[in-house]
């Protein structure tokens, strides 16, 4: 996404953004119990949910919250809101969410707010939250109805092949069976036969194909159960569940401006469809890929990236590895440019995209032309 400019300041803000902001600040110590609290009240209540969320709740938890306090902060943001929800809207699809379920999860929202911020809880607040709460869920409801007209829920995909490249970095390829429809850059959220209702995003390693087949770099990562079973226990042949495609990291080809791209780690993968995605458009414009990793083992892309340089000129692959350079990954980019003109993309590790977005600032880009997936989202990515 490009850096947005922030909204609007304390003296701007509407009365219901202020009202609801200070339930947030009331809350914001206690937020896993209130959160706790909300989903004890939403099962009891109505248990027919339970079914639609996952055994485990920890990532679901720390989700709501998130989002949340991104509605909170942007409450009187409409362009920022409008887009967040239309995601949103079409995220929930993939869960079996439906239209008559938003009452029941707002009137436990606030049952669980008006309980834990009782202190600053005003007929005035409730009513506050109720207006915010109604225009929330029908942008949601409103979203996800448009979509339904255009597209399925969910698709399932079969597991064509499954290579491992290192000892916990796979590359795997599936078959979705409906067509697939999305750009290079964005990713998707997929879930795995062994961990039921658990969803992960992970980006697209390819740009679109002719025979349909969708890539990706999954790294198994310590107390990751959906990335351990993609890069551990994964076989051809095995099914898949896969949610829209979303993010915004994709290519403007109405320009012929340079990219600088960041990959760190299995964040070279959307990099990739990047590349791909100029070669088939045909246009020549110069592509500087900046590829980061711990060590020279865990670049387990590089010949793929070769590959593509020895037969397009305009390509430049530059790999930085822990152990190469005093200059850490992304502070090399420093070294080259310069960098006026060209449009950048970040991928990887959510510290190396906060960082790699103030090199980029440093050397002279503006936010305007600095894209990358949502840290808050990368921060639950792949796991
Ligand atoms: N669209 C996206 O942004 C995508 C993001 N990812 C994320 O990328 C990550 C990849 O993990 P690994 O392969 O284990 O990467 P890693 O931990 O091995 O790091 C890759 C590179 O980033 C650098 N780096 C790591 N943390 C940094 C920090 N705080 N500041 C500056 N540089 C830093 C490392 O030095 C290394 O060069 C995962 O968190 C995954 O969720 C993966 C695919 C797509």
């Amino acid at each position: 996404m490009p850096v947005r400019r922030s909204g609007p300041t304390a003296e701007q803000s509407s009365p219901d953004a202020l009202l609801i902001r200070r339930t947030m600040a009331e809350i914001a110590p206690i937020a896993d119990e209130v959160t706790s609290y909300f989903y004890a009240l939403l099962f009891v209540r109505h248990p027919e949910l339970r079914e639609m969320f996952p055994a485990a709740m920890d990532v679901q938890r720390e989700r709501l919250l998130k989002s949340l306090l991104k509605v909170a902060e942007h409450v009187d943001d409409t362009a920022v809101l409008t887009d967040y929800l239309r995601n949103l809207g079409l995220g929930h699809r993939k869960y079996g969410t439906r239209a008559e379920h938003y009452p029941a999860l707002g009137e436990c929202l606030l049952g669980a707010l008006s309980a834990y911020a009782a202190a600053v809880w005003t007929p005035e607040t409730e009513a506050a939250w109720v207006r915010a709460y109604t225009k929330i869920s029908q942008a949601m409801i409103d979203a996800a109805a448009m979509d339904e007209l255009r597209a399925p829920a969910w698709w399932h995909a079969e597991v064509v092949s499954h290579e491992l490249r290192t000892s916990d970095v796979a590359v795997l390829t599936v078959r979705p069976d409906q067509p697939y429809p999305f750009l290079a850059g964005q990713y998707t959220s997929m879930e795995t036969p062994w961990w039921p209702r658990v969803w992960r995003h992970y980006s697209f390693a390819s740009a679109p194909r002719s025979d349909g087949l969708l890539t990706f770099h999954v790294k198994a990562v310590p107390a990751g159960w959906v990335s351990n079973a993609l890069v551990h226990r994964a076989r051809p042949g095995d099914v898949v569940r896969l949610g829209a495609p979303v993010g915004s990291m994709t290519i403007d080809h109405t320009t012929d401006s340079g990219l600088l791209c960041l990959g760190g780690g299995t964040g070279i993968a959307p990099i990739k469809a990047l590349v791909e995605d100029v070669v088939e458009h045909g246009v020549r414009r110069p592509v500087e890929v900046f590829y980061g990793a711990r060590t020279d083992h865990d670049l387990y892309a590089i010949d793929t990236l070769l590959g593509l340089r020895q037969t397009h000129p305009w390509l430049a692959v530059r790999t930085v590895t822990d152990q190469q350079t005093p200059l850490r990954f992304p502070d090399a980019v420093r070294e080259y440019g310069p960098w006026n003109g060209y449009d950048a993309y970040l991928s990887g590790p959510p510290g190396m995209i906060r960082s790699g977005v103030g090199v980029l600032r440093d050397v002279g880009l503006p936010s305007s032309r600095i894209r990358h997936d949502s840290v808050e989202e990368l921060l639950t990515a792949g796991s």
